[in-house]
């Protein structure tokens, strides 16, 4: 199967895509075919590349928030682009990329994609990311929901963050830095599920703006949907159900990298305490930027708080009317 330059080779937000790749450029590149599968891809061309930096742009796609995928174009050693992952007669060579600090790899496809997955689960994948502050409810509403659409026999997974400070994120500790990569690799996991055909349930802080705008682009449009879980802060800390908030006030996390006060609450492995970034608690001494775009907002106020099955339902309305619980 023809390797196709993946999207973590690119950068960029919507409009021109760039991607690097090893290859010299000879030949200007060209599209052939067309972009289009089944009609869904007009409005992505393709752009000529800069021969002199290697730098090529390889895709834009007009409206759109995110990078263009690999499934749309596909790249051969002397330059010429092709797209719907089928090669130009004569040209066989392959282009291998660097991704990140990968040299020399390729993208590897199967015929069994995401489309064919959807319709065996009669469900659109797609990722529900729920942020919000500690003690917001983001946990109770990603179990509630994951509840409500298994009772409606929809595949879901719950990606909890921290649940996966318990794995896959137990290197990281809670320094700005490290709060960006757990972002960022839950952002690829959320990916991996939505591509599976599931709905994946994301329930994060995440407390930075930029970190989960990277991750909605990492996605196709309209399949990064962002719940605020909008509860105010002295909701949150009148709850404090971990104790975090009253360890917080105490001056007992901030500046607490070299030697932790309470591992059973803190979850910081012996490592992330050498960091030389102070660690704040969100919402207490370090930032939380709310979204100002998102998809659904749920409103907790003092007095009123919608029930987790409301919460849910709230979701799940959203769901059923974008299409994601149907193939
Ligand atoms: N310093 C500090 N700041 C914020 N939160 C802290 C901290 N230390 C530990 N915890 C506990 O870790 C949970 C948040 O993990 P996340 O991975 O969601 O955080 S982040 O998105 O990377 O900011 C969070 O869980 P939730 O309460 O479920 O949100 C906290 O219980
Ligand atoms: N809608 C709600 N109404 C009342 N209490 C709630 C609601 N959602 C969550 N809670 C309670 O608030 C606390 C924090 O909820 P949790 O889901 O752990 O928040 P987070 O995952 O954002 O830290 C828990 O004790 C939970 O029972």
């Amino acid at each position: 199967m023809l390797s196709r330059a993946p999207p973590r080779s690119c950068s960029g937000g919507a409009g021109n895509v760039r991607c690097r790749h090893d290859a010299p450029s000879r030949r200007p590149w060209v599209p052939a075919g067309g972009l289009a599968r089944g009609g869904q891809r007009a409005g992505v061309k393709l752009v000529a590349a800069r021969p002199a930096t290697r730098t090529v742009v390889v895709a834009a796609a007009a409206g759109e928030r995110r990078p263009v995928g690999p499934e749309r174009v596909a790249a051969v050693a002397d330059g010429t682009m092709l797209a719907n992952g089928s090669a130009v007669a004569g040209i066989s060579k392959l282009v291998t990329s660097t991704i990140g600090k990968s040299t020399n790899i390729l993208w590897h496809d199967c015929p069994i994609g995401q489309n064919e997955r959807q319709k065996l689960l009669n469900q659109k994948g797609c990722v529900v990311w729920i942020t919000g502050l500690s003690g917001s409810g983001k946990s109770t509403l990603a179990c509630a929901l994951s509840r409500e659409l298994h009772s409606r026999g929809h595949l879901t997974y719950v990606l909890d963050g921290d649940n996966l400070r318990h794995g896959l994120n137990r290197d990281l500790s809670f320094k700005a830095e490290d709060r960006v990569e757990n972002i960022r690799r839950v952002g690829e996991v959320a990916k991996l599920f939505a591509d599976a055909g599931l709905i994946c349930i994301a329930s994060l802080i995440s407390p930075y703006r930029s970190d989960r705008s990277a991750c909605r682009n990492l996605l196709p449009n309209s399949s990064f949907i962002e719940v605020f879980l909008n509860a105010p802060l002295e909701i949150c800390e009148a709850r404090d159900p971990k104790g975090l908030y009253k360890l917080a006030r105490a001056g007992k996390i901030k500046g607490k990298n070299e030697k932790p006060t309470d591992c059973r609450c803190l979850l910081f492995t012996r490592k992330a305490y050498q960091g030389k970034s102070p660690v704040g608690f969100t919402g207490i001494d370090d930032p939380y930027e709310p979204p100002s775009d998102c998809e659904i907002v749920i409103q907790c106020n003092i007095g009123h708080c919608p029930s987790p099955k409301s919460m849910a339902d709230q979701v799940v309305s959203y769901l059923e009317a974008n299409g994601f619980l149907q193939d």
